[in-house]
């Protein structure tokens, strides 16, 4: 493993991998993107945009792109991960021969696996053959389309091992990207899976017509079901109040530009699951998904996250959401830190 990370590869040319990879060429890195349409490589490598995903949004010069994985690969002394949750385990198995040996690999997926109920962290190191504690990854508030307009924002870079937390820290700060490093992959992986779903409260509550009050009642009480969750799975407590908790709670749930509350929004204001799914242009909305796995994996350890289990109602049993707040609602009463 090279302290010095000269040479990435970001595998993904999505909003996130491409802000991302902004984000790195900005603080001097060559950066080299894998995109699964031609097209969107040809975009980044001869016009230095992503009309698809970060239209408007220029790409500095040391930025290209192929859509050959092999070539994207060769010689990369880190790897950034930047498919959605679901789709990584199959994507990362047909990398998974082309990786160079020492490359440092790092996650930006927010989400919890449907069926496996793993991490990203878990499933990287499964399908790669390494300690999921060598995994770095990325957290925190951090809307792609604000960090590719270069606005200021912090994040969290997670790992076991420090060094190398350090190794893509140095790699990727720059004049408006902050990244801190955590050791506590847990509580940063679920602070950034769970937010998703707690966004998709927000949004459903504001397509509802609900005001401020029940947004910060959702966030804060969504806060306390991923800290639960958090703490049966031997997470550090203070994660949750950090970026990688607090933060990226605030910035989804808030943001018309997160892609969860803007789902969220739209089932609330009565719009059918494949209505809501159809406007989202292809884009993820991790939480749909999450929703289902985090409420296996609550279930599985006997953790209450009824916020979470009234979005599985709401996206996969038909629950009208109106429903679903009145059911939140009239639960049995009980202390605030039962
Ligand atoms: N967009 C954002 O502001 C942020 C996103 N994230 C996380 O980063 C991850 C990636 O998100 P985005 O880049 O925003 O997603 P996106 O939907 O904008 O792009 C996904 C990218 O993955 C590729 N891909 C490869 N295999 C795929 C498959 N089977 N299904 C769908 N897409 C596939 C797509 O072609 C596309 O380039 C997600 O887990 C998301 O939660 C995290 C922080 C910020
Ligand atoms: O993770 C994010 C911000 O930190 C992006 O949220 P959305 O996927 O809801 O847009």
């Amino acid at each position: 493993m090279r302290a010095d990370v000269q040479r990435v590869t970001v595998l993904g040319a999505g909003s996130w991998g491409t802000a991302f990879a902004k984000v790195l060429g900005d603080a001097g890195r060559d950066v080299t993107m894998w995109a699964r349409r031609e097209q969107v490589a040809e975009d980044i490598r001869e016009r230095h945009v992503n009309s698809a995903y970060l239209p408007g949004v220029g790409l500095p010069e040391n930025i290209t792109a192929t859509s050959d994985p092999a070539k994207a690969l060769e010689g990369a002394q880190a790897v950034v991960l930047a498919v959605p949750s679901q789709s990584l385990r199959a994507n990362l198995t047909s990398w998974r021969d082309l990786l160079p040996p020492d490359a440092i690999l790092v996650s930006l997926a927010k989400g919890v696996e449907l069926g496996t109920l793993k991490r990203m962290s878990e499933v990287i190191g499964e399908i790669v053959g390494i300690d999921p504690g060598e995994v770095v990854v990325v957290t925190g508030p951090n809307l792609a389309k604000e960090i590719a307009a270069g606005q200021p924002s912090a994040s969290v870079l997670a790992c076991a091992d420090h060094e190398r937390a350090v190794a893509i820290q140095r790699a990727c700060a720059n004049s408006y990207f902050r990244p801190y490093t955590n050791t506590d992959v847990v509580g940063c992986e679920l602070g950034g899976a769970c937010k998703n779903v707690i966004a998709l409260s927000t949004g459903m509550a504001a397509g509802l017509g609900l005001g401020t009050n029940t947004m910060a009642t959702l966030i804060t009480r969504g806060l306390a079901e991923m800290a639960r969750l958090g703490a049966k799975l031997g997470a550090d407590p203070l994660t949750f109040a950090g970026l990688a908790g607090v933060g990226d709670l605030v910035a989804t749930c808030s943001s018309p530009l997160s892609r969860n509350r803007t789902f969220g929004e739209r089932l609330g204001r009565g719009e059918t699951l494949e209505q809501a799914q159809a406007a989202a242009g292809g884009q993820v909305a991790e939480g749909v998904m999450s929703c289902s796995s985090i409420r296996a994996l609550a279930r599985s350890l006997g953790v209450d996250m009824p916020i979470t289990d009234a979005m599985h109602r709401v996206c996969h049993e038909g629950v009208d959401p109106r429903q679903a707040g009145a059911e939140l609602l009239g639960r049995s009463q009980k202390h605030e830190w039962s």
